[in-house]
């Protein structure tokens, strides 16, 4: 039988084993705070940011938002991100991905505190993840780790294939599989729209990590019998359904289902992970900025 893994629930363990840390900082008097920034009318970054404010509410997080016209000059983001990396009750500092094409991203990134770069994207974290020593393991990447921990996936010694290379998912997803760590030391291909014969080179993978963006991308005739697939893609498709879409993910479900041991859902399974991990990271910079130790799960 497939094990159909269930990401809510794992999320909703993480995020209740989080209340002791945001307990614990209480405790001594530190409320931890989340900056969020939206520049984008883009319905599905709207959901995200407000699904983050709502996350932060309920954990007792501190939530401050802005929302910028994504007209506005790119001046007025930074001065927003200035402002938030001098509050000291914010902790935690992130921008929502992606801002408007007039806007320098990787200034957008260099912009943030690397101390509140919750999302881990600030080209220091970003080199002290490739170093081995991650301040804060990126939100999604991390999440699918503690997805395969949960599933009894182990990673050494496999061949992880990750298929696309965004900033965001599959270039720090990669770096996590090699690191000599827990849920790393794994044999790592990445994939991306410029290789040649896809279906060849995850037919060949223990673990198959799809987030390419491509609605349906891989079918079951793509995997190898006794995989895991971790699919990534949330991508709205039009349906006759209330909203007018429905979530489909970079995987064809029901047939890599039949072969794979072990497949995320979509929606249900890598998403709400990336919620969940971006309360830890932020619970994290809480801890670290008032030099509070509390224990992480
Ligand atoms: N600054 C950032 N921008 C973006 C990130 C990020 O980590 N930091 N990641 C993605 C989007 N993302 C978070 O921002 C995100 C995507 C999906 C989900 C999620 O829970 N999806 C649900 C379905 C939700 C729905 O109804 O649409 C699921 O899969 O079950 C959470 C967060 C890009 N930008």
């Amino acid at each position: 039988m497939t094990h159909v893994v269930d990401g809510n629930a794992v999320a909703n363990r993480i995020r209740d084993d989080l209340r002791n840390c945001v307990d614990a900082l209480e405790d001594e008097g530190v409320t931890p705070g989340l900056a969020t920034v939206l520049m984008s009318e883009d319905a599905a970054s709207e959901t995200y940011v407000s699904m983050k404010q709502r996350a932060c509410e309920d954990l007792g997080i501190e939530g401050i938002h802005r929302e910028l016209d994504p007209d506005a000059p790119a001046d007025e983001l930074l001065e927003i991100v200035a402002a938030m990396n001098e509050d000291p009750d914010v902790h935690g500092v992130l921008v929502q991905m992606p801002v408007p094409d007039h806007v320098d991203r990787a200034a957008v990134l260099r912009s943030v505190d690397p101390r509140k770069d919750v999302d881990g994207f600030h080209p220091e974290n970003v080199g002290r993840l490739v170093a081995g020593n991650p301040r804060f393991k990126p939100c999604t990447p991390h999440g699918i780790q503690k997805l395969l921990e949960a599933a009894d996936v182990d990673t050494e010694g496999k061949h992880a294939v990750v298929v696309g290379r965004s900033d965001i998912v599959g270039k720090p997803m990669a770096n996590l599989l090699i690191q000599k760590a827990p849920g790393g030391n794994a044999t790592t291909t990445v994939c991306h729209s410029r290789t040649a014969d896809l279906g060849a080179k995850t037919r060949e993978a223990d673990i198959v990590i799809a987030a390419a963006g491509y609605p349906e991308l891989i079918d079951g005739s793509m995997i190898d019998e006794g995989a895991t697939v971790i699919d990534v893609g949330v991508n709205r498709v039009d349906a006759d359904t209330e909203k007018g879409y429905e979530l489909v993910g970079d995987v064809e479900f029901e047939s890599a289902k039949e072969k794979a041991d072990v497949i995320t859902p979509v929606p249900g399974g890598v998403g709400p992970m990336t919620i969940a991990m971006l309360l830890y990271n932020t619970v994290a910079a809480a801890s670290n900025q008032a030099d509070v130790p509390v224990e992480l799960p």
